[in-house]
């Protein structure tokens, strides 16, 4: 399997403080990968640099086999999918809900006047229809519910069928029946051979959809554990990353932690 993305000894420094520090961590073309960690670890920043967004301090990033730095962004970009509250934030709250996937295919946000081919098109129709949006289809953007954008937003991010597919959060503040409907259609998504290496961003254990293989966990910038998911997802790394102990359980798959009194 080959690497898709490879951050060797990264650190990102922000008013000299360091935000990541000295962080290695490969990912595998057939591996999905959560990263946990408490508030401010230095999730999002590492998203950051994996979808070429920013730039380490010291460190190299490898991302598609492309060194950052060295590589035209614009076009390693259209190989990754990402999906966060913040590129949610930039959508035009007028955009369809077909037209928001369809514009993943040209990098806008926003239609136009573009030609769009058939393909194109049919393809649009068949992520809708994966993610459980064919009835919002013409539904404005603004117009959804939090769980729906979600979805209407990892629906664009895999429509140009990426080599990568990142993940900031995408069941924070869902109900919990929304939250579950999504699991249920992320852990589907992670199971599949023809489905490309993941990456998800989350603060909770039992937002882990099954599927997913592999854990790196994440505190005060550093990594503190990483490795196969059933392996690094253990009391002892839970207390080291958010620092008070934990009994964690796990059932078909899914995990579950309470703090130990
Ligand atoms: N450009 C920047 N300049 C200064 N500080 C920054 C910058 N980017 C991030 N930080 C700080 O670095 C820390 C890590 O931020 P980051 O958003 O990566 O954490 P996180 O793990 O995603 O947090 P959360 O779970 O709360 O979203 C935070 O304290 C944040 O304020």
């Amino acid at each position: 399997m080959v690497n898709v993305l490879r951050l060797s000894d990264v650190s990102y420094v922000r008013d000299r403080r360091p935000i990541l520090d000295g962080v290695d961590w490969a990912v595998e073309s057939d591996q999905r990968w959560v990263v946990l960690g408490p508030n401010g670890a230095g999730k999002t920043t590492l998203l950051k640099l994996a979808t070429a967004n920013d730039y380490p301090t010291r460190g190299t990033v490898e991302v598609l086999d492309e060194t950052l730095g060295r590589v035209d962004i614009f076009e390693l970009r259209n190989r990754l999918g990402f999906a966060s509250s913040a590129t949610a934030r930039r959508i035009p709250n007028d955009e369809t809900v077909r037209n928001l996937v369809l514009t993943a295919a040209y990098s806008v946000e926003g239609r136009w006047n573009e030609e769009y081919d058939d393909y194109d098109l049919r393809r649009t129709d068949r992520v809708l229809a994966e993610w459980d949006l064919l009835a919002l289809a013409d539904n404005a953007f603004g117009t959804l519910s939090d769980g729906e954008r979600k979805r209407a937003m990892i629906a664009r991010s895999v429509m140009t069928d990426p080599e990568l597919l990142l993940l900031d959060e995408p069941s924070a503040s869902l109900d919990l029946g929304a939250r579950e409907r999504l699991l249920q259609m992320l852990s589907g998504f992670a199971q599949s051979p023809s489905s490309p290496a993941m990456v998800m961003v989350t603060h909770h254990v039992e937002e882990i959809p099954p599927g997913f293989t592999h854990l790196l966990m994440l505190r005060d910038g550093r990594v503190q554990a990483a490795g196969p998911l059933a392996e690094t997802l253990t009391e002892q790394n839970l207390e080291a990353t958010f620092g008070l102990p934990f009994e964690l359980s796990v059932r078909d798959g899914r995990y579950a932690a309470i703090a130990r009194p």
